[in-house]
């Protein structure tokens, strides 16, 4: 599977319509949003990286038997609406509904009737949007993730604001938490906060913070393999855990949305670069 390239005004995005994916965002020579250099490309597999769309469940979905993992639109084939480059502003326009996931693994656990799309725009900024609409008589709920790997220089040595006070799920320990202070890592991190605000990603070794801002999303999930879980994934290359975080905007769980018929949805995430904010 070969992506596209696109130039912005101050780098480059790479895209593929499978999962309606961005793949990669960089400014200049440096990554902001990661992919796995592991990354496989194949038809019907996930990309590791850039911002898979989560949807319509997250991870094996609520009662925890769903495959695939994170839901059939990161596999599936979506169909290419719009895509320019305008002013140094690259914008795509992706769209799917059941026709065109009739060969999709996992599209048999939603027989439902939607139109999804997935809007992406790049400039010194990238966000990313998945809208979704309920064509059906009858309600139905999903859940969703714009799961962005962004680039760091060393997990190790990331903080993230944003988060404070508020509550999670920890899928590591199994257990719910309350977060105190700024959040830093020393060992595999895979937690489902209930933050509906934005979070900042500060890197002193790329001398950046990245913020990243959302909207309809009641969930922020942080997550980072460590070593074990990273050497264990086929689609991690060593020494890559160090250099990406997740910060994904989602809603999940107890928080999934539900939808009426006509009614849709959007949820969507910024990731903007500011300089290194030390405080
Ligand atoms: O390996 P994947 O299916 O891409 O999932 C990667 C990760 O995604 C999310 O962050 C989940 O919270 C994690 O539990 C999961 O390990």
């Amino acid at each position: 599977m070969t992506g596209r390239t696109h130039d912005t005004a101050t780098g480059t995005v790479t895209v593929h319509d499978q999962g309606a994916h961005l793949t990669e965002w960089r400014v200049g020579e440096v990554p902001v949003i990661w992919v796995s250099q592991a990354s496989e490309y194949a038809v019907g597999t996930p990309i590791r990286g850039g911002v898979p769309v989560c949807w319509p469940w997250f991870g094996p979905g609520r009662g925890g038997d769903l495959t695939p993992a994170h839901g059939f639109a990161r596999i599936a084939p979506w169909r290419l609406l719009e895509e320019s480059t305008e002013d140094g502003t690259v914008r795509l326009l992706w769209e799917l509904t059941p026709a065109d996931v009739a060969a999709t693994d996992g599209a048999q656990h939603f027989p439902h009737a939607f139109t999804a799309r997935v809007e992406v725009t790049v400039s010194e900024s990238a966000t990313i949007s998945l809208t979704v609409r309920n064509d059906d008589t009858e309600p139905w709920d999903f859940e969703a993730a714009l799961h962005t790997y962004l680039h760091v220089g060393d997990i190790r040595r990331v903080r993230l604001t944003g988060l404070e006070g508020t509550r999670y799920f920890d899928k590591v320990l199994q257990s719910e938490g309350s977060q105190e202070g700024q959040l830093s890592f020393s060992g595999e991190t895979d937690r489902v906060y209930r933050a509906e605000g934005a979070v900042q990603v500060h890197d002193p070794v790329f001398d950046r913070t990245l913020v990243i801002e959302k909207a309809g999303s009641a969930n922020t999930v942080v997550w980072n393999p460590w070593v074990d879980k990273a050497a264990a994934m086929s689609d991690f290359q060593d020494g890559e855990w160090p250099v990406m975080v997740c910060v994904e905007a989602a809603s999940v769980g107890d928080d999934a949305v539900r939808l009426e018929p006509g009614a849709e949805h959007t949820l969507s995430t910024t990731v903007q670069i500011r300089p290194l904010d030390q405080s």
